[in-house]
């Protein structure tokens, strides 16, 4: 029977390290300090964009009688030298200041994240060159590049405040390069790309809500040397001259040319780009703190479940259709071809050494509907296997041998263009880490959303039910409070149970399942595993689950493949391998396994490990641990044969195996 167990206490849950998403902007307001400047940033922006309209006076109005008059009722900030009012030009000089600092924000921005996005996501080749321009870029002096600019364009503030976005880029894309670097290989990146979404969707969702925070942090800090750098041209009479109007630049240029006669001229004008910087400064300081407390913060973080689950009639319809399945009921599509015929599977990985063969000549079908286990110890080459059916082979991994043919298709192809288009579709994928193929940054409901819209063209409403449909369909007890829910916020259980919504997002034919029980608690295991055997009969998709655990592969498969040091040694019906095993390591496995052993018996453990792959020995992998290895076990190549109908064993000693029992 399906339990679906949850409770209605709040939970000690762990989260992912990952900065944890909600928002930002109400952390803000706890910071005094942040939320001051931000405010005076915004006023400084609607009193540039006003003009004239919200000065007390004329900024341009002559008053011969009273220059230099300092702070008056009239005049707040005083006048300078032809009687104009401080105050008023302060507030219109700041729109040029303004303007300047925004166009070379804008070239910062763009070029810095657009540059460091696609040298991070791409790497190699592209990242390189990218990263010497920046360097090149760097090495040219700020101030030679500038002067050159505004010999070229003389008096032109915007051409200046352009060419200082552009040499100042580089270090915002070292930022984005990095923060993309690190993004990119996050387990959940991957799965993105798993599930089929597209480079750009996946720079789109999963890395640049990702760089927010650095990116502002970055933008502020420089925005402040803008300000200065606008400020420093104008004063030296290089852009912004006064014939253009009052600005920042020059009014401070006029108030150190009158220093000597009224020392006053020069806090105001002086003191509005330091509150300027210095608002800016804080600001970034305060996004910095956010982002970083947001990242620490979802470490540990107490939640709360949703509401207790009822008992739904998914839940005994999957009792129902599970118990069909224990006996052995053929699936819809059980007596039809094979629907993943895997033959002579060799895979190497790149060593210093060389090319080191990891896994060789594996062999075995899934008809469709079927479940096959892959079993086997640590380091046998279960999960390469795996990964290798769906083109995720990691570390520069490749299949050198052999095929995989799906539905008629050769999987094995090189440029892998084949099992790309069909990886998130026909084929889906679950891992053992559930959390590690969600994106904490956004809600689980988006995320599915996302997929489901990726592989059926649904509108993003309908895709938005759909996301519902599938969440029900993987018998979450509150579909739309999980949808809502991000990430950190789910139990294991509840993570896995979304990762399988989103592998079955594309309705794929096959599911391929790394371990997905081994991160969660027993009673947890248990619904998945009930899950994952409901969702077989009523979706008719087939399965390769990976193990080590052979009560999993008793409850859900109905053949084994069991592997040993990169072979396949025995394969057959489950219930064949249990009973009467044909090769010495499935016998010793069985005679390990906890689930077999009688209460205080002590467990046989097999003698010695699993060998590395580049310390194989000649002829049976196994014999140097086996208990039936004679001289001829080493002499050569051991075949996998066929020792009864639909069973498989690679050993040489098969009737004394089978004269022992
Ligand atoms: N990225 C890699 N680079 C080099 N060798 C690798 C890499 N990944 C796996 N291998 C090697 O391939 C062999 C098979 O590893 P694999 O992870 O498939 O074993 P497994 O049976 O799935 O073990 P586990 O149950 O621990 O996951 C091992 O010897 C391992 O060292």
């Amino acid at each position: 029977m399906t339990a679906i167990i949850t409770s209605p206490e709040t939970v000690q849950e762990t989260g992912p390290a990952a900065p944890a998403p909600g928002r930002p902007w109400r952390g803000l307001l706890r910071q005094p300090l942040g939320l001051l400047s931000a405010g005076y940033l915004l006023l400084l922006v609607v009193v540039a964009a006003a003009g004239t309209l919200l000065t007390p006076r004329d900024p341009e109005a002559d008053d011969l009688a009273h220059t230099l008059s300092g702070p008056s009722g009239a005049h707040w900030l005083g006048t300078d030298r032809l009687g104009r009012d401080v105050f008023s030009r302060l507030m219109v000089g700041s729109r040029p200041t303004l303007l300047g600092v925004a166009e070379a924000v804008l070239v910062f921005v763009v070029l810095g994240v657009a540059l460091g996005m696609v040298a991070g996501f791409a790497g190699g080749r592209t990242d390189r060159l990218i990263a010497r321009l920046g360097d090149l870029v760097l090495a040219v002096p700020g101030i030679i590049a500038l002067l050159m600019v505004l010999a070229v364009f003389p008096d032109n503030n915007a051409a200046a405040m352009i060419a200082f976005g552009l040499i100042s880029s580089p270090s915002l894309l070292r930022v984005v390069r990095a923060v993309t670097m690190a993004v990119r290989n996050e387990l959940y990146v991957k799965a993105a790309r798993l599930s089929g979404l597209s480079t750009p969707a996946i720079l789109r969702r999963h890395i640049l809500p990702r760089l927010a925070g650095p990116v502002i942090v970055q933008v502020s800090l420089f925005a402040a040397s803008a300000v200065l750098a606008e400020t420093a041209l104008s004063f030296l009479g290089l852009a912004t001259p006064e014939t253009q109007g009052p600005s920042w630049g020059n009014m401070v240029g006029e108030a150190a040319s009158v220093i000597s006669v009224d020392p006053w001229l020069l806090v105001p004008t002086g003191g509005m780009l330091v509150v300027t910087v210095l608002a800016l400064g804080l600001l970034g300081d305060t996004v910095h703190d956010l982002t970083v407390g947001r990242a620490r913060g979802s470490a540990v973080r107490p939640v709360r479940r949703p509401r207790p689950a009822v008992r739904t009639a998914v839940a005994v319809a999957a009792a129902d259709v599970a118990a069909a399945v224990a006996d052995g009921a053929p699936t819809e599509q059980g007596a039809a071809a094979p629907l993943l015929s895997v033959r002579g599977l060799t895979i190497a990985f790149p060593s210093p050494e060389g090319e080191v063969t990891v896994v060789r000549g594996v062999g075995f079908d899934v008809a469709r509907g079927e479940c096959v286990g892959i079993v086997g110890e640590s380091g046998c080459g279960k999960t390469v296997t795996a990964r290798s059916l769906v083109g995720l082979l990691p570390g520069g991994g490749r299949v050198v041998a052999g095929s995989v043919a799906f539905d008629g298709r050769d999987l094995a192809d090189p440029a892998g263009r084949e099992v790309a288009r069909l990886r998130g579709s026909r084929i889906g994928l679950i891992s053992q880490e559930p959390m590690s193929g969600l994106d904490p940054s956004f809600r689980v409901g988006s995320q599915l959303a996302e997929v489901v819209r990726r592989h059926h063209r649904l509108t993003r409403r309908q895709s938005r039910a759909r996301a519902l449909e599938l969440l029900a369909l993987v018998e979450l007890p509150d579909p739309a409070s999980v949808a809502r829910s991000h990430p950190h916020e789910l139990s294991g259980g509840m993570a896995q149970r979304v990762s399988i919504a989103l592998a079955l997002a594309g309705e794929p034919d096959l599911l391929i399942a790394d371990e997905p029980t081994t991160a969660l608690d027993v009673t947890v295991q248990a619904e998945i595993l009930n899950l994952l055997r409901s969702l077989r009969v009523r979706t008719g998709m087939a399965v390769v689950l990976v193990t080590h655990d052979w009560g999993v592969l008793a409850d859900l498969c109905e053949r084994a493949v069991v592997m040993y040091a990169g072979e396949v040694v025995e394969q057959a019906p489950v219930s064949d391998l249990y009973h009467a095993p044909r090769h010495p390591y499935t016998l010793a496995l069985l005679a390990a396994n906890p689930h077999l052993a009688a209460v205080g018996q002590e467990l046989p453990a097999i003698p010695g490990t699993v060998p590395p792959p580049s310390a194989w020995p000649a002829g049976c992998h196994f014999q140097p641990r086996c208990g039936y290895a004679t001289e001829e076990c080493g002499a050569g190549a051991i075949p996998l044969v066929t020792v009864a109908g639909g069973h498989q064993a690679r050993c040489i000693h098969v009737d004394r195996l089978e004269a022992a029992r």
